[in-house]
């Protein structure tokens, strides 16, 4: 991806997008504080300007090799867009985590941005990114910091100690983390679709049923969709599908899933019972069945914004999936 493809991420306030060569004079003042930089591992201080333009064209280099996502922290004033600090993601290679940092400029102090920031390309980055954890790690004199990481629901994991270029030395730091399911909300409780009980017994879960499709091509190949951000395990793939509505066969709710999610038609008599998943999903339980189908009209299309990828069998396992579904990918697998 070039910087120029890369859509940027908006908050209700701000928006992270790459840097630009004009940012460079701008982000020099910003970061060519004390107080700033007394708090960052790896930057010299005095900051040299030059070294703002090389910073420039190396986060715009990493961008296009997908290695990490250094962006502005941008606000506005009237129509005047104004600088207000970076924010930072890098992979870290063989892995799927990934590690964010940021700094904000001495005069935006005190009003969340860092957290507003922080949050939102956390939870970018386990919906884009093939990624399944956020690590970052921080002064631990820095507690406004540590407090940010805390508030974007990241959780310490550890002690540790960084050289601190600005510092001359070696400083102690906090290690923080966090997945899915600190990053991103839990999914809510199902209203119970199976039965029209008025109360459970004391205990017991409601019971969520999701219909989904394993749709297979003529190659033999199966479709995936990823859940998108801001929807609970956003990042995963997952079998196109969805909620039964109440009153809903299962066959008529996937045709419904599937006319929305992908703009297919499929008729219930191309829908082969497969198997089914049943599955402990912490606050409901959830009741999956799992159809085959290879004939429909149309061409599967993302409506949703979805990435869509259409996985050899043998392949299916590369991809991240909700665990309720990993008995299924077996079976499939050893199926087709
Ligand atoms: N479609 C689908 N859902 C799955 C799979 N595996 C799995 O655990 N689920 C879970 C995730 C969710 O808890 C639930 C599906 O809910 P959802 O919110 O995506 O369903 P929906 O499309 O009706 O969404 P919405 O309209 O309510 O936003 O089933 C799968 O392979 N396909």
């Amino acid at each position: 991806m070039t910087t120029a493809d890369f859509a940027p991420l908006r908050t209700e306030r701000l928006t992270l997008r790459p840097l630009r060569p004009e940012d460079a004079a701008e982000l020099h003042r910003l970061i060519n504080d004390w107080e700033v930089v007394r708090n960052l591992s790896k930057l010299p201080f005095p900051y040299p300007r030059e070294k703002a333009d090389e910073w420039i064209q190396s986060t715009r280099e990493q961008i296009e090799k997908g290695s990490a996502w250094h962006l502005a922290i941008v606000g506005q004033d009237g129509d005047e867009e104004v600088l207000v600090g970076c924010i930072g993601l890098t992979r870290q290679p063989e892995t799927r985590d990934a590690e964010i940092g940021y700094w904000v400029g001495r005069r935006f102090w005190g009003h969340g941005v860092a957290a507003e920031a922080a949050g939102r390309l956390a939870r970018w980055a386990l919906a884009h990114l093939d990624l399944d954890r956020i690590k970052a790690s921080c002064l631990a004199e820095n507690e406004r910091s540590i407090a940010v990481l805390r508030r974007i629901g990241l959780v310490e994991s550890g002690r540790g100690e960084s050289e601190f270029r600005a510092r001359g030395g070696t400083l102690p730091v906090v290690l923080f983390e966090g997945g899915r399911e600190n990053l991103t909300a839990p999914p809510p409780l199902p209203e119970p679709v199976l039965s029209a009980a008025p109360a459970l017994p004391p205990g017991a879960k409601p019971l969520l049923m999701v219909v989904a499709c394993a749709l297979i091509d003529s190659d033999g190949r199966v479709l995936l969709a990823r859940r998108p951000e801001g929807k609970p395990m956003a990042g995963l793939w997952e079998f196109p599908g969805g909620k039964m509505h109440p009153g809903e066969t299962p066959e008529q709710g996937l045709i419904r899933e599937l006319k929305e999610e992908l703009d297919i038609d499929v008729s219930a008599a191309c829908l082969a019972p497969f198997t089914f998943a049943s599955h402990d999903a912490g606050g409901f339980h959830l009741l999956m069945p799992l159809y085959l189908c290879r004939r429909w009209d149309g061409t599967p299309r993302a409506t949703e914004g979805q990435a869509l990828a259409w996985v050899r069998p043998n392949k299916l396992s590369d991809y991240a999936m909700p665990p309720a579904d990993k008995p299924l990918v077996a079976l499939l697998r050893d199926f087709l």
